[in-house]
């Protein structure tokens, strides 16, 4: 599966950005609020309007404060999937409960210096893990491998019944490090300058699309 990340869109034309991405499995929409993270992109009006504007299903990435209190909003946006922080979620047990009942999947997003296990045990309430291959804050950033021991062992729980989840990684995600990040086991792989910085974005997600299945 192929996420692109809006933040490497125009951010005045994203019904078109996302239009020009139809064939994406995911639309990976980066929500940062300045505190979280350096940097400050956009929120729920925008999430809603960008609803309404494609069909393909929303991957809303919350790298925010207080996630226990914002994300739901983002379910009931009608995001198919809300990706919260485990280094900012108080409760996350609570708040993955909270987003499937309000109709979203429920991610959990890990930075590069935290490790699986300690968020292990709270993962089987979770449809999705997003492993961060930057750190969180801006596109363009060079790919991290030494994340993806997390990946093979996130993995290896999925595929021994451990865990039921989907593993996505996030950061640096291009023609150069997709396979190594395939073949660690990643299931959907967020990329936003590789897409929305080629000449031909949708050209872009599908030359990574056959890279990543060939890896497999
Ligand atoms: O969440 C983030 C960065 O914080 C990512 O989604 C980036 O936007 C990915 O951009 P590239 O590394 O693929 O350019």
């Amino acid at each position: 599966m192929i996420a692109p990340s809006i933040l490497s869109a125009d951010f005045a034309r994203l019904a078109d950005e996302a239009a020009a991405v139809s064939g994406a499995d995911w639309l990976h929409v980066d929500v940062m609020d300045a505190h979280f993270v350096p940097n400050l992109t956009l929120g729920l009006p925008v999430v809603k309007s960008l609803r309404k504007a494609t069909d393909i299903p929303l991957d809303c990435h919350l790298m925010i404060e207080d996630p226990d209190r914002w994300a739901i909003g983002y379910a009931e946006a009608g995001a198919h999937n809300v990706t919260v922080h485990a280094e900012a979620a108080a409760d996350p047990v609570k708040l993955a409960k909270d987003l499937r009942a309000a109709g979203s999947r429920a991610g959990l997003s890990i930075k590069p210096g935290t490790s699986l296990d300690s968020v292990v045990d709270v993962l089987k309430h979770y449809d999705t893990l997003l492993v961060m291959s930057v750190e969180p804050g801006f596109g363009g950033q060079s790919f991290m491998p030494e994340v993806l021991d997390k990946v093979r062992t996130a993995r290896n729980l999925v595929d021994t019944g451990h865990l039921k989840l989907v593993i996505e990684i996030d950061g640096g995600i291009n023609a150069d490090t997709i396979a190594q990040a395939a073949e660690a086991g990643v299931d959907c792989f967020v990329s936003g300058s590789a897409v929305y910085d080629a000449a031909d974005p949708a050209k872009a997600l599908e030359s990574l699309r056959g890279l990543a299945a060939a890896a497999r």
